[in-house]
């Protein structure tokens, strides 16, 4: 997508040093636009740990080339294995990390170890390319859907008002985005939309990136509370939630952004239509039940009881939001069961949230 009139992808290639990755520092956003230049693994697991980096498609790509690093130290098979495995321990709950981990060492196993760091720079970079044409073919499908509902609106009916929750923007991937892909060729289209942001505690990647990135495209879009969306819908004033996922079952339990499951509950009770847009990379064909499978990720307590924003001189400031005594849980994902889901949109089209409806729109990779 565009930074002032500029096309960017989130990851890339250095130009002059081709070994280089780069990547923007998303802790740094939006306030600064900070570049960081990527040479080795560790930087990797710390930029994916931190949430330097973030988003499921995103850190899959980036911990792509954190392999291909890896391998410029050690290119034999256990070297490849350990490297492998650190990484895919860096964030658990987002299955692309592990899609893509196993893609690379599946393509480069069978090289001999002299012709792996090409080949891992290689595939690396397929995994970006393939990422921007499945998000946009997400987002045509996404924009099908959105043309649909516009068509239903109330009588006098000025705009279509989404709801989203967390940010699956072009930030969270490699570009385009899930869940804001059909928003941008919605908006680019001509149909009046305008975007419930969900500010997304604690981490806050609505109020920072979700409208960071709609600011800058044009979108009509307002923020919230976390809390709100239930009053919002209860009084007419959403016609649909989309969101996107980090991990979604064989029958269609979905994995996303703590207070994603509360969202769903809302628009369940006020007969909103909830969708999910996800990759096939995002589906984890080797669980089943979300809540008892899929293992969420505990972050530390001080992203809960820290904000981290910019006092009036623009300095970047930390502050405590509770008495220095309280300790906070901060579970980073939850799980809301497929009943809840009104669709999955995917590059391959719109399904229904069932195993039966997955493994026909999938059948090469439902197994
Ligand atoms: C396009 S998937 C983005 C997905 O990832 C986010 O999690 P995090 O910011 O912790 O990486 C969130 O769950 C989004 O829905």
């Amino acid at each position: 997508m565009k930074i002032n009139g500029t096309p960017y992808r989130s990851v890339w290639r250095d130009a002059q040093d081709p070994a280089l990755v780069h990547i923007f520092d998303q802790t740094k956003l939006p306030w600064t636009l900070d570049v960081l230049a990527l040479r080795e693994e560790d930087q990797v697991a710390h930029a994916i740990r931190t949430m330097q980096v973030r988003g499921a498609p995103l850190i899959g790509a980036v911990a792509a080339y954190g392999l291909a690093f890896a391998l410029q130290k050690d290119a034999s098979d256990v070297g490849l294995k350990d490297a492998a495995a650190r990484l895919v321990e860096t964030r658990p709950t987002a299955i692309n990390l592990r899609w893509a981990i196993e893609r690379m060492v599946a393509h480069l196993q069978p090289l001999a170890p002299d012709a792996r760091v090409k080949a891992a720079y290689e595939e690396a970079d397929a995994i970006c390319d393939e990422d921007v044409q499945v998000n946009e073919s997400i987002g045509r499908h996404g924009l099908e859907l959105f043309r649909t509902l516009w068509e239903k609106r109330r009588p006098g009916q000025e705009r279509l008002n989404i709801l989203t929750h967390c940010n699956a923007g072009w930030i969270a991937t490699v570009d385009w985005g899930t869940a804001l892909a059909p928003i941008y060729m919605a908006h680019d289209a001509g149909l009046p939309v305008h975007v419930w942001v969900d500010e997304t505690r604690p981490r806050n990647q609505g109020a920072l990136l979700t409208a960071w990135e709609l600011g800058a495209h044009g979108v009509p879009h307002t923020l919230v509370a976390d809390n709100a969306g239930g009053h919002l819908m209860q009084h007419g004033e959403v016609d649909l939630v989309i969101v996107g996922t980090d991990r979604v079952t064989r029958q269609g339990d979905v994995a996303n952004k703590i207070g994603t499951y509360l969202k769903a509950l809302a628009a369940h009770d006020n007969n909103v239509p909830f969708w999910v847009a996800l990759p096939s990379s995002t589906i984890d064909w080797r669980v089943t039940d979300g809540v008892k499978e899929i293992p969420i990720e505990e972050r530390s307590g001080e992203e809960v009881t820290y904000v981290h924003g910019i006092d009036e001189q623009g300095q970047a400031a930390r502050v405590r939001v509770t008495p220095r005594i309280t300790k906070a849980a901060n579970p980073a994902f939850d799980v809301t069961p497929a009943r809840l889901v009104s669709g999955l949109i995917t590059e391959r089209g719109r399904c229904e949230a069932t195993a039966a409806a997955l493994a026909s729109l999938f059948p090469d990779q439902a197994g």
